[in-house]
């Protein structure tokens, strides 16, 4: 495990394919995921969603079966074991075979299919293990009953990566404990923690009376609680199934836990919002859309990995002002978001292409590492060669449409706007954000017109995207600037006020704790 939060390191007997990669030519490695959970006829949770959020977001998945259900979206019918022996077969078939980065459990319906899976994770070794305790359904049909809860307790959980309950099941596992607010997630989380997995995600999709749906991530030390607006719809049927799924996803592809969490949150949010309103079956739970990012409506912006609230503290590095302080990109990132940098752009006007792809490279780790964004100012190659999470261009950039079919819908683009025109041209052209400035003068961007208080005020309520203010905004003057009365206005964005500073690490969580300040007074 790095220090950071990354999944664990490779252990000693694990077959790697970079080795096999040197031996055989033109093999790609792709990244796999084992899900073993049951089956479900109506195909909008259990395994079927596991291979379909594998498949959306580009990974390979193999399956075992544990159980076959009937079931629809008016709830289970009925439920078949399989045979643990035959399980066993299924489990040796293709852990001899693949070589999984991650594997993700569902629905295991008896201790004794348990047994085989523990037995097969000691003989093959992986990488990960995203335990999903699914007992019921959504419905409210028991998936597996309690008998299962002290082998859970006692063997599983303690060789889980991540475990992803959600109240019913965080609640079960701890013997009837009380969860009813987001508090006693929170208890709840650092409890099951004590169980032995390394990360717990208590889940609250079904947490009563609350306008967010609200999930409780729990790392050991530090908590994080990933917010959504609920969506109102009845396609909610698998959504437990496709987070543990795009975590797997997400771990097997590299990420670090944190940057996979919040990223299956965005999925199954956009999931949902996207397929509110489609109908299938006649029930009172349907299923959703996992496809919705091959959808080509560039006006359906959400269909991006992106949440508006990362825009809160969005840092730009300025390499002149690393040099004057004598500091690399890679220190000035990492204090920004140990400070609180909910976002960073690298803006490096001047550096060389080479130069600037390594330090890209070393920024993109440090950001997934602590499930912070990374963008690249203007540099679509940069972009695409360090896999950043996106892009800001500029109006005399390449235009977005351009880019955003260079970069697929996947990533997060976003464009600078002065006029109500250019806001609304970027929202059909397919950006996710934009930055509206500069507000206030500012000595980091020459001949630059400012647009005030008044200005952004207006681009903001004209802009159907999430906006983020930029140009010469520090401590002084945020709280004015995030007071302007404009709900979309979702954060600042700093050059100076955070680089062009002795300590950048003390100025950040300065800035953090203003802003925080000011949102709660609106
Ligand atoms: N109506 C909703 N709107 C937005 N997010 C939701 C909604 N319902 C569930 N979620 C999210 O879906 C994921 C699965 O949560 P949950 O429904 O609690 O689990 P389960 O499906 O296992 O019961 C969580 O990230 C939760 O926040
Ligand atoms: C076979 C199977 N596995 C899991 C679930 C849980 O569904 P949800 O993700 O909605 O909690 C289910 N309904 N059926
Ligand atoms: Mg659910």
């Amino acid at each position: 495990m790095n220090s950071l939060g990354g999944i664990r390191s490779w252990p000693a007997n694990w077959r790697s394919t970079t080795a096999l990669m040197t031996t055989t030519e033109n093999v790609r490695k792709v990244p796999q995921v084992l899900t073993v959970a049951g089956s479900d006829s109506g195909a909008g949770a259990g395994i079927q969603a596991d291979l379909k959020v594998c498949a959306a977001r580009g990974v390979y998945c193999a399956s075992v079966i544990t159980a076959v259900t009937a079931q629809n979206t008016r709830g289970v019918q009925s439920v078949h074991l399989l045979p643990p022996e035959f399980v066993s077969e299924q489990l040796k078939s293709v852990l001899s075979d693949f070589e999984f980065d991650v594997v993700k459990t569902g629905m295991l319906p008896s201790t004794e299919i348990v047994e085989v899976l523990l037995q097969n994770l000691s003989d093959f070794p992986v990488r990960a293990l995203v335990v999903d305790p699914v007992m019921v359904s959504t419905s409210g049909h028991v998936l597996a009953g309690s008998s299962i809860l002290s082998i859970f307790r006692e063997r599983l959980l303690p060789i889980a990566d991540i475990i992803t309950p959600n109240v019913k099941e965080a609640s079960a596992l701890l013997g009837g404990f009380r969860i009813e607010t987001v508090a006693d997630m929170r208890s709840a989380a650092k409890l099951l923690h004590e169980m032995g997995p390394r990360f717990v995600l208590v889940k609250g999709g079904d947490l009563p009376d609350s306008s967010n749906s609200v999930d409780v991530y729990f790392d050991g030390k530090e908590f994080h609680e990933l917010r959504s607006p609920r969506v109102a719809t009845r396609n909610t049927h698998g959504t437990g199934c496709t987070l543990a799924s795009c975590i797997a996803a997400e771990l097997a592809k590299g990420s670090s836990m944190l940057s996979a969490v919040k990223v299956a949150k965005r999925f199954v949010d956009n999931a949902l919002d996207y397929s509110k309103d489609i109908a299938i079956g006649s029930g009172m739970q349907g299923p959703f859309d996992h496809f919705f990012g091959l959808k080509k409506d560039p006006q359906s912006s959400r269909c991006s990995i992106f949440n508006p609230d990362d825009l809160f503290l969005y840092a730009v590095s300025d390499s002149r002002m690393n040099r004057k302080w004598n500091r690399s990109i890679v220190d000035a990132v990492k204090a920004a978001i140990e400070g609180g940098a909910t976002i960073i752009q690298l803006r490096e006007k001047e550096a060389e292409t080479r130069e600037f792809l390594e330090e890209a490279k070393a920024c993109v780790d440090i950001c997934r590492s602590h499930g912070v964004i990374l963008l690249i100012n203007d540099r679509i190659d940069i972009a695409l060669a360090c896999n950043a999470d996106g892009v800001h261009v500029g109006q005399s950039d390449l235009p977005v449409d351009l880019v955003r079919s260079l970069l697929g819908p996947d990533k997060i683009i976003g464009v600078s706007c002065k006029t109500p025109e250019q806001a609304h041209q970027a929202w059909k052209d397919g950006a996710d954000y934009i930055g509206s400035g500069g507000v206030f003068p500012t000595n980091t961007k020459a001949n630059n017109r400012t647009i005030g208080l008044d200005g952004l005020k207006e681009v903001c309520d004209a802009s159907k995207l999430p906006v983020v203010a930029i140009g010469g905004i520090g401590i002084s003057n945020a709280e004015s600037v995030m007071q302007i009365d404009a709900p979309n206005l979702k954060g600042v964005a700093v050059v100076s006020a955070l680089f062009d500073q002795d300590c950048v690490l003390t100025q950040a969580k300065k800035l953090h704790k203003t802003l925080k300040e000011s949102k709660r007074e609106i």
